[in-house]
């Protein structure tokens, strides 16, 4: 008893000693932002006089104080996190930034520093230099709490032998309710999720992790690290993070900021194509065409088709005379265009001056001169060039073409599909058609992708000149960007508020810079406007759901190959997503990439798990589930699919998240029914876009897909006729898997349809203890 008060006092004593130490960092923080501030006003107070270097460097200037001060209000939250007595170094304070005083002397040390390593990795087999490492708990700007981590047993005295363990930190950060948003983990880093962290930053890393091991939130925290550690290569290239889908996005997207880091551009592959977000919903066995390999040499012919020359002659009618176009000119003119090795847009001119020098010359000879001049036969090529028959003649001969353009006209006939397609079965091919008014979805991007590599650019005054229907593309695109104006600014004005510069930076201009107009661009923003940006890291989670012609558009885009790749064969869900890691890479850096794994589930507790892994060995039995961290004695439940409303009620009375993962063709009915039942629920329909998405991870109860759900957790999840997500896809099981490994807490499965074999055993809720809960 004595010995439980002493253990008390201790603690009490160490709370107040480290509360001091951490007050003193705060005002650190609260000075320096204050003076951030000060700066940045100062500096634009300035105006928008003097010449355009000033302005220019004005603008720099701020831009600079503006994302200095951001980062200094986004560390609030768990400013500081870890100290470690270090044997040489002394103490030594981990928070999410570095912070000195005036005098240079430091203060508290980043979680990316070299010297923070420890914190991580040390063990009382490897101290790393350490007797101790201390987890702080803080709440607000309050600690909370004190544990230890002893390192060195000889060096330390009974007292601080007694205190909790490391353990302590990380049970309890997975144990908190979720609120439908990733949070950051710099102070529960474990060990082999520090190590793909800071692995190197050149060259491929794949993370190969089953369910919860971790890997979208590691895969960020090392995005935080490669920016803090190669700041300057990565400011100037930026980092690209793909994920699954734009609610998967919303879910993650408070991670960077929270660690300072605001210049990541995080994206789908829908979105990956500027000017057009593609969320419409591929059929499975279209989706497997789109993203074979063989499309790439589909998208190249669909282009030479375009520079076909046409059997007959052309007559040109000038009204004076009349001009033949035949078979050898085309074909000189297109041989030409052809060697010039440009893009089809930029080889047009090639086709086009040595086609009107062959007319050119037909035409002197038909108004009797022998042998012209060149300025004679300039003066004659560009008389004929303005000539509407010969306009017209070239527009069908060598067409300017959008990769939009390219691909509608492709998918809308059968005779240009018959060419072009010509090495796929007739079946493949007629799931590539499509009518025109149908939305563009995810799996066309890799093709639009490939075409405009192909293609080349047009310019914009010759797009408008020559196409009525680029006319139509370019108001509509106006009229969007009327209606995104409006969100863009609402937008600014929560960011403003929110980072405490509302009163120096007004909306409008931050809503300008977020559209990628003013002078504030930041590298994100200018790389996510530009088709061919190189970035300097490119981070792919949920990878194995890219096809091979998305790994075409994505290698495009990183062409140093510094890349992290995350993701679990076993999970993969898309028709024409990865069945391996060695297939994916080999075409792009065969024997040249290494790869890390990661092997505890911090999501799924045992009870779950265990019957996930009954289905993963249903999937191949030579794959091993991640292993659970947690107990949490909620045993998985099944029920007939009639109750749902109610057990979504009753589930949604518990707190916390809640998500039915249904199958897409019920996804409807069972939606509706869920949202008369409980208020506040939602329905995540696919292409919902991330506005969708945000009202889906707020919500009490979202009901969903697979798809959809992918990558995202919740406290409580119930799964619907898991024999019908089986049966709707080539990789059934392995849909079902993600969906099984999406609760932290309980899991309920509900049908009517027969189950499939590996949840035959599941016990019926009314069974099972307190109703399973
Ligand atoms: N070291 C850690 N400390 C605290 N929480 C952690 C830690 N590692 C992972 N987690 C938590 O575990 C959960 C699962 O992590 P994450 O979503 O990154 O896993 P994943 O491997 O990407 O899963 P999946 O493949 O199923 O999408 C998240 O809530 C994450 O915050």
């Amino acid at each position: 008893m004595n010995n439980n008060n002493g253990l008390a006092t201790t603690r009490q004593t160490e709370l107040a000693r480290e509360q001091e130490y951490v007050a003193r960092l705060y005002e650190r923080l609260d000075t320096l932002r204050d003076r951030t501030q000060s700066q940045l006003k100062e500096v634009l107070a300035t105006g928008a006089v003097g010449t355009m270097q000033n302005r220019s460097e004005r603008d720099t200037f701020a831009g600079m104080y503006a994302s200095r001060l951001a980062r200094l209000w986004a560390v609030e939250r768990g400013l500081v996190f870890g100290r470690l007595d270090h044997v040489e170094e002394g103490r030594l304070y981990i928070g999410k930034l570095g912070l000195t005083d005036d005098e240079q002397e430091r203060l508290l040390i980043d979680w990316r520093a070299p010297v923070a390593q420890p914190f991580y990795r040390a063990t009382p087999a490897a101290p790393m230099g350490l007797t101790r490492r201390r987890h702080l708990q803080t709440k607000g700007r309050v600690v909370v709490g004190v544990d230890d981590d002893l390192l060195d047993l000889d060096a330390l005295s009974d007292d601080d032998r007694a205190t909790l363990n490391g353990e302590a930190a990380l049970l309890a950060a997975l144990d908190e309710q979720r609120t439908g948003r990733m949070r950051d983990i710099v102070a529960t880093i474990q060990a082999e999720q520090d190590r793909v962290i800071r692995s190197d930053l050149n060259g491929v890393l794949v993370v190969q992790g089953g369910p919860g091991t971790g890997k979208t939130v590691v895969a960020l925290h090392r995005a935080a690290y490669l920016l803090y550690t190669h700041r300057e290569r990565l400011e100037r290239r930026g980092v690209l993070v793909l994920g699954p889908n734009p609610t998967f996005l919303r879910y993650i997207e408070q991670v960077l900021p929270s660690l300072g880091e605001n210049d990541v551009l995080l994206s789908t592959v829908g979105e990956l194509y500027p000017g057009l977000t593609a969320t419409a919903r591929e059929r499975p066995e279209a989706a497997a065409v789109k993203g074979d390999l063989r499309m790439a040499e589909v998208i190249a012919r669909a282009v030479r088709d375009r520079q076909r020359v046409p059997r007959k002659p052309i007559e040109l009618d000038l009204g004076r005379h009349a001009l033949t176009v035949d078979r050898a000119m085309l074909d000189a003119a297109r041989n030409k265009a052809t060697r010039s090795r440009r893009p089809h847009n930029q080889a047009r001119a090639v086709f086009v001056r040595s086609l009107l020098n062959a007319l050119a010359r037909q035409a002197a000879r038909k108004l009797g001169k022998g042998l012209i001049e060149e300025d004679e036969l300039a003066d004659l090529r560009e008389e004929l060039r303005t000539e509407p028959a010969v306009k017209s003649a070239l527009n069908r001969l060598w067409p300017y073409l959008t990769p939009q353009r390219l691909l509608l006209g492709l998918y809308g006939s059968p005779e240009r599909l018959g060419y072009a397609a010509a090495a796929l079965s007739p079946e493949e091919r007629a799931l590539l058609r499509r009518d025109g008014g149908a939305p563009w979805t995810e799996s066309d991007v890799p093709l639009l992708d490939e075409a405009a590599e192909l293609l080349g650019e047009i310019d914009e005054q010759v797009l408008r000149a020559t196409a009525l229907q680029a006319e139509e593309e370019l108001a509509a695109a106006r009229r969007a960007e009327e209606h995104e104006r409006e969100a863009e600014l609402a937008y600014a004005r929560e960011v403003l508020e929110l980072t405490g510069l509302s009163d120096v930076m007004e909306a409008e201009r931050l809503a300008e810079r977020q559209r990628g107009e003013g002078p504030y661009l930041t590298t994100a923003e200018r790389a996510a406007a530009d088709r061919a940006w190189a970035y300097g890291h490119v981070i792919v989670d949920e990878a194995q759901e890219l096809s091979p012609m998305a790994w075409r558009a994505v290698m495009r885009r990183v062409p140093t190959r510094s890349m992290t790749i995350v993701g679990d064969v076993a999970q993969t869900g898309s028709a024409a997503g990865a069945r391996s890691w060695g297939g994916v890479l080999d075409p792009y850096v065969a024997g040249r990439w290494r790869q890390e794994r990661l092997t505890v589930n911090y999501r799924t507790p045992v009870e779950l798990m265990e019957v996930a892994a009954r289905v993963l060995a249903a999937i191949d039995p030579s794959l091993e589930p991640p292993a659970s961290v947690r107990e949490t004695g909620a045993r998985p439940w099944v029920a007939p699919l009639a109750e749902l409303p109610e057990l979504v009620k009753a589930e949604a009375a518990e707190g916390g998240k809640v998500a039915v993962v249904a199958p897409d063709a019920l996804l409807a009915g069972i939606g509706e029914a869920v949202c008369r039942a409980v208020d506040g629920a939602v329905v995540v329909a696919p292409g919902s876009g991330r506005s969708g998405g945000a009202v889906a991870l707020d919500a009490p109860v979202a009901v969903m897909g697979v798809a959809e759900a992918k990558g995202l957790e919740f406290d409580s999840v119930i799964v619907a006729e898991p024999g019908r997500v089986v049966a709707q896809s080539p990789r059934g099981l392995n849909d079902l898997y993600v969906a099984l490994t999406r609760a932290t807490r309980r899991l309920g499965v509900v049908h009517e349809e027969p189950l499939p074999e590996p949840l035959a055993g599941l016990e019926a809720r009314g069974n099972l203890p307190t109703n399973g809960l």
